[in-house]
């Protein structure tokens, strides 16, 4: 079935890059359609920008920065508080742009477009509380004060699956701290940026603070990263990438936040309340159809509950309803593309070469394209892919484990360290495993746990620097020390 993007206000779809408060194409006229994963029906078409686009982009950033950084704090806030307003009022037309361009469920869209605008509310808020401080002073002739003032330019670069909430914790700090900046959006999802840029624009944010420009990745990538204007990247993505953008960086020592893969292990004790275990389950690994950096990678099982779990989890896998996401009806959409399928399905013949049992579905689904059906395995063993690699799909791999000891070296054996999950009723032991877990965020009874107000991020190869939060702000303001002689 073909469903029609119908919107309230049109003009939300945008098909032309946001620079300088302009509207504008490609100097080539060049660009690249991009399509529904659902339907493989376009759903429109955005400018493909190279290098020298992209550097108009940043001396737009720079032009608009002097202007921005000099109002009040408050007054930044002010206008913050306009552009979260608009994308509230707008938030269905937003969720259906999201939904045709990535493929997500409308309500798991809405819910990430209201989720990305509190980003913007919470930076309004934030804005006035860039503190600095005074330090008691070394000599009678000097005090001593510190202060924080913007970064400057920035750049973001951001992935396909979460268009709209991962370039709102972003810009939102972005702009409350008095930076401008560069959003370049996946090629897969453009006009979520772009309809939030139009958003800003009417809120009354000044021309050229925020840009959106879409193109060819790796020169607009060079470019951002080379670019000595630019003071700082913020890269979400994969860690090869963000690998990539890091060695970029260094020839200008730009200030880096990298948020990257993950390979969160779920784990289930023995003692858990086993349906609050499943439902959290549930949520972390098939949201977005199992294409989230924080979603559970691999699940540990006590063995004492294994046989239950997997039975209730599988259960409620079975009730889900794959389709398109624009029917209300569908709880699990599409993957990106035909390469994410492909990356699921190696993950299920590994393991199951390797002994593993398919619980339920374990194929592509009978809708064709993008479609995979969500899917439970059992007894996967510690050398399967799916133990180390990032599947990035619906697919729950279940691990059983007897020994506290060798869980924590199970779940902790692998380059990436972003979210883990651990639900257990026994405190002594929540402490020890939440401590001992080389993540930068644990989930404790609970499966979903991102929000506006917490430092979302990794550590190891997961990536470096916090967004959200009052850490968010920080990351994008330098500290200054003054010191005052001459003090009588
Ligand atoms: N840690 C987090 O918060 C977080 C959130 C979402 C996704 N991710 C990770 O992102 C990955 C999936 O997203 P993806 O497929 O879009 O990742 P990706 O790294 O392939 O692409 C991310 C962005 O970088 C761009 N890009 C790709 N190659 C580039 C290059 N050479 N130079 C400049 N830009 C380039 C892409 O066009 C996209 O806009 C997963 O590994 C997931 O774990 C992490
Ligand atoms: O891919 C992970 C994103 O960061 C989504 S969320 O922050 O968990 O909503």
């Amino acid at each position: 079935m073909e469903t029609k993007l119908i919107l309230k206000d049109p003009t939300l779809l945008r098909q032309l890059c946001h620079v300088g408060g302009h509207w504008v194409a490609a100097d080539s006229e060049e660009t690249v359609a991009v399509a529904n994963p659902a339907t493989g029906v376009e759903v429109g078409r955005v400018p493909y920008f190279g290098a020298s686009e992209t550097r108009r982009a940043i001396e737009a950033a720079e032009a608009a920065l002097p202007h921005w950084r000099s109002l009040l704090a408050k007054e930044r806030g002010r206008l913050l508080r306009a552009w979260f307003d608009l994308i509230i009022d707008n938030q269905e037309d937003l969720a259906r742009i999201l939904t045709a361009e990535q493929g997500k469920p409308y309500l798991e869209a809405l819910s990430e477009v209201v989720s990305g605008a509190q980003f913007i509310e919470w930076f309004a808020e934030e804005a006035r509380r860039a503190y600095g401080e005074t330090i008691p002073t070394p000599a009678h002739d000097r005090r001593i004060a510190v202060i924080k003032q913007p970064v400057g330019v920035c750049a973001a670069i951001t992935p396909w699956n979460f268009p709209n909430t991962i370039i709102t914790r972003k810009a939102g700090a972005a702009l409350a701290a008095g930076c401008t900046m560069v959003v370049r959006p996946a090629t897969e999802t453009p006009f979520s940026a772009l309809a939030l840029s139009e958003l800003a624009a009417r809120a009354g944010i000044p021309a050229g603070v925020l840009n959106v420009v879409t193109g060819h990745p790796q020169d607009m990538g060079r470019e951002l990263t080379t670019n000595p204007v630019v003071r700082k990247l913020s890269f979400t993505g994969s860690t090869a990438v963000g690998k990539m953008l890091m060695e970029q960086s260094a020839s200008t020592i730009k200030k880096l936040a990298l948020e990257l893969g993950g390979n969160a292990p779920f784990i289930v004790f023995g003692d858990a309340d086993i349906e609050a275990a499943v439902e959290g389950a549930l949520a972390s690994k098939f949201r977005n159809s199992g294409q989230a950096c924080v979603g559970a990678n691999r699940f540990y099982v006590h063995d004492s509950i294994y046989e239950q779990f997997a039975a209730e989890l599988v259960k409620r896998v079975e009730q889900l309803h794959v389709g398109d996401g624009a029917d209300p009806a569908v709880t699990m959409g599409p993957l990106i593309n035909a390469q994410a399928v492909e990356k699921v399905e190696s993950h299920v013949a590994d393991a199951v070469a390797k002994g593993a049992r398919v619980l339920t579905g374990g194929k592509r689904h009978d809708r064709g394209g993008a479609f995979f059906e969500p899917t439970v395995i059992a007894d996967v063993t510690r050398d399967a892919l799916v133990s180390c690699d990032e599947t990035f799909g619906p697919l729950a791999p279940l691990f059983r484990f007897t020994d506290e000891r060798e869980l924590i070296d199970a779940a902790n054996a692998t380059e990436f360290g972003l979210a883990a999950y651990l639900y257990s009723r026994d405190i002594g032991r929540i402490w020890r495993v939440a401590e001992a877990l080389e993540t930068g965020m644990v989930g404790i009874n609970v499966g979903l746990m991102a929000n506006e107000s917490v430092p979302f991020g990794g550590i190891k190869e997961s990536g470096v620097g916090r967004e959200g939060s009052h850490y968010g702000l920080e990351d994008y303001l330098e500290v200054k020390y003054l010191c005052m002689g001459g003090i009588q």
